[in-house]
């Protein structure tokens, strides 16, 4: 243990990488599960209240039914990613409820990352930001946004799109995760392209990433023994592509890795050893489908998942060494 506290104690107070590396010692994982849910696949169980609206009934259920995951494999996590739009498109019950379960994985201990993929010009991004990861001054005082630890950033529009996200982070100690090499079939459209200088336009984007974390941790305090072995500027590497780990890596030596693509998208936590190198909370491994899905027909859904979670906890501590 560093003395830097897990994610929920005043968050501002310390810088993310600190904050990270000191979560994932102290839960002894380096897994987050993923929430996607989908209204019509929830783990049988939730009755909203009657007479409901159908969208304040799909978003307790919702709701309901990710507060049961947590429960069952919080004790195998160092957090969860809440895919954003899986709650936004039940209307504003959708966002009172991801809100709700934000606040839930909280008292659990885990790490909140909204997995929002923003992505816009400097002002807009900085709203974004501040929805995320921030407040928002008003004339009425300032305004509280999600609360999140983390946030997904798509990096198409370039620096300035990510600056604001970087500044607030920094600001409120969280961090950003900005998509690098994703895990889909489509990342070879563009990602995998040829620039000129005969760098990929994900090592472009690599190099982008470490040149906005090192400036964060600039700013953060002096780049000497002191400052932390994460930066705060992470990077999402697809598990799918483990052959690009050991590049990444050597471009982003201190940014942390979220790897999305285990299990339901074919990717190993065996193939990922190269993630973790920078040591705890150099690499994150996120997994949706596996656990939230992982029992059989008729078998117990939160004792399948609690299974997988910890089956796979297990798996990256051997990996990560
Ligand atoms: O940013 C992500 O989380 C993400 C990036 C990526 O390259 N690939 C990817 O699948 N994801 C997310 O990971 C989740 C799917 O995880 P699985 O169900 O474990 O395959 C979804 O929320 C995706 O949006």
């Amino acid at each position: 243990m560093t003395g830097v506290p897990a994610p929920a104690a005043d968050p501002a107070a310390h810088p993310w990488g600190a904050r990270l590396a000191a979560a994932v010692r102290a839960r002894e994982s380096a897994l987050l599960v993923g929430l996607d849910p989908d209204p019509s696949a929830l783990w049988p169980g939730a009755t909203p209240p009657s007479a409901a609206s159908p969208a304040d009934a799909a978003a307790h259920a919702v709701a309901d039914h990710a507060r049961r995951v947590l429960d069952a494999v919080a004790p195998a996590c160092v957090g969860v990613k809440l895919q954003s739009a899986s709650f936004e498109r039940l209307g504003a019950p959708g966002v009172a409820a991801l809100a709700r379960v934000a606040a839930h994985a909280r008292d659990l201990g885990l790490i909140v990352l909204l997995d929002a993929k923003r992505g816009d010009i400097d002002v807009s991004a900085a709203s974004y930001a501040a929805a995320a990861l921030g407040s928002t001054p008003t004339p009425w005082g300032p305004v509280e946004g999600l609360g999140a630890d983390a946030v997904t950033v798509a990096p198409y529009m370039g620096r300035d799109s990510i600056q604001p996200f970087a500044d607030v982070a920094a600001a409120n100690g969280r961090g950003v995760f900005v998509l690098v090499r994703t895990s889909n079939p489509g990342a070879g459209d563009l990602q995998e392209r040829p620039l000129g200088d005969g760098r990929s336009l994900w090592e472009r984007t690599a190099e982008l990433v470490a040149s906005i974390g090192t400036d964060a941790a600039r700013a953060a305090g002096p780049l000497g023994p002191e400052r932390p072995a994460l930066d705060p500027i992470g990077a999402v590497v697809g598990a799918t592509a483990p052959d690009h780990l050991e590049r990444l890596r050597e471009l982003l030596p201190r940014a942390p890795l979220l790897l999305p693509g285990v299990g339901a998208q074919g990717g190993r936590v065996e193939d990922l050893a190269a993630a973790f190198a920078a040591g705890p909370g150099a690499g994150l491994v996120t997994v949706s489908r596996s656990i939230v899905g992982a029992a059989a027909p008729g078998e117990d859904p939160a004792e399948a998942a609690r299974r997988a979670a910890e089956s796979l906890r297990a798996a990256i501590a051997a990996v990560a060494g």
